[in-house]
């Protein structure tokens, strides 16, 4: 059955906002500013704050401006059903939450808080490997709810081997590999404040916990943590990697494999070559390369290479159900989540989480309404006008 989202705006009017969930706002493109009175300066810049003079966070939004919704009238758009099937499995909306590691410096809980209000929504969430919980963890607190595994590829086969292999184990679906972030961008709120949440021990408890990560030690993260992080920030960083070994990957994954930070259509029809399920197209929200285009921007192009032949994900900067719109317009067969669901973290915990993710379901329901569709499949470029 298809799941009634825009029923929170009844439930919010009814019962106000101060019932089950936190009060706070039900704008989401203004959560930021909400969430910035709760975090520290370190955390608010790191979540916030973007690579360089933050001209591709800004180019993000901006592309979600420039492409307008033209709405139908009279097409019986009283009954939708905003489900998608990715992978053989049912998701009750084209939404997904996407990797965003130690989560707990804008929340006591961190992912455990995220997968708890995402299995509560049956949303998949994508865990990061640099999350500051282990993967048992999450997947504990997630329970039967969808779950996908982000990896920063280790260039050590055998702990590679052992976190994907832990990952499988605990009921982790899909496999996202992050490639647009094999070194960390220049970003400067983080460099003025001298703060890398990774350098401390938040954001390493996959590593710390992987007992093959623990054998390459000379000695226990426990006797020495500092040596153990950067030997683990050692592992993942750095260029041994390339278009060949994702068949390594392929040996030790036996799910979908999606690789995400795509921007440029001959890499997405290389993914397809090389047998990639799907591809996540990103820039990271801003925070790698400055002065790149647009995420939306890329997706068009992208979409009508590789559509059909792989699944195509979309994320950077969707803030509204309206973007989620364009994007699904534009060729997105589902969109990632990103920093409005870190501030609804940091309000409240997983009913944060909960609240910003129903707001936006709602939205998007109502949105895809009132523009005349009833399904995401009915949405083509035609929906959107450039303007
Ligand atoms: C605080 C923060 C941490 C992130 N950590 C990861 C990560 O560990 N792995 C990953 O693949 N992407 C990570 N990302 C990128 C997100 O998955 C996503 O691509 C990005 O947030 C989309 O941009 P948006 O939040 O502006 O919409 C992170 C993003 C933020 C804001
Ligand atoms: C090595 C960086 C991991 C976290 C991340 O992806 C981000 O801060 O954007």
């Amino acid at each position: 059955m298809a799941e009634k989202f825009g029923g929170y705006q009844n439930e919010i009017y009814l019962q106000g906002l101060g019932g089950t969930t936190p009060a706070f706002t039900t704008d989401l493109t203004a959560l930021e500013e909400s969430a910035a009175k709760l975090l520290t300066p370190q955390a608010l810049g790191y979540v916030a704050g973007g690579a360089g003079s933050g001209a591709t966070m800004r180019a993000n939004r901006e592309a979600f401006d420039r492409w307008k919704i033209v709405p139908r009238m009279l097409t019986d758009a009283t009954e939708r059903d905003l489900s998608v099937t990715l992978f053989g499995r049912r998701l009750p909306a084209p939404v997904l939450l996407a990797p965003v590691g130690v989560q707990t410096i804008v929340h006591p809980e961190g992912e455990l808080a995220t997968a708890r209000a995402a299995a509560a929504l049956d949303v998949p969430m994508i865990l990061s490997t640099a999350a500051a919980h282990t993967i048992e963890e999450v997947a504990q607190a997630g329970g039967s709810g969808p779950r996908w595994f982000q990896l920063y590829w280790p260039n050590d086969p055998d702990v590679t081997a052992s976190i994907l292999g832990r990952a499988r184990e605990q009921g982790y679906t899909a496999l996202v590999v992050t490639l647009d972030t094999w070194t960390l961008a220049w970003r400067p709120r983080d460099l003025d404040q001298a703060y890398l949440p990774f350098l401390k021990a938040e954001g390493t408890a996959i590593a710390m916990s992987d007992p093959a990560f623990r054998a390459r030690l000379a000695k226990t993260p426990e006797e020495d943590l500092p040596t153990a992080i950067l030997q683990w920030v050692g592992m993942f960083t750095g260029t041994d990697k390339s278009w060949d070994r994702l068949s390594v990957l392929r040996e030790l994954w036996d799910g979908p494999i999606l690789l995400k930070g795509i921007q440029h259509v001959d890499d997405a029809r290389r993914a397809v070559d090389a047998g990639m399920d799907g591809i996540v197209v990103s820039n990271h929200g801003g925070r790698q390369v400055d002065g790149a285009l647009a995420s939306l921007e890329a997706l068009p192009r992208i979409a009508q290479a590789v559509g059909g032949r792989a699944e195509v994900l979309f994320d950077s900067g969707v803030r509204t159900g309206a973007d989620v719109l364009k994007a699904l317009a534009l060729g997105a067969k589902a969109v990632l989540l990103g920093r409005p669901y870190v501030y609804g973290l940091a309000h409240g915990g997983e009913d944060g989480v909960r609240h910003v993710v129903r707001s936006l379901l709602a939205e998007l329901d109502l949105t895809l309404a009132l523009a005349g569709y009833r399904t995401p499949g009915e949405l083509s470029p035609s929906a959107l006008q450039r303007g």
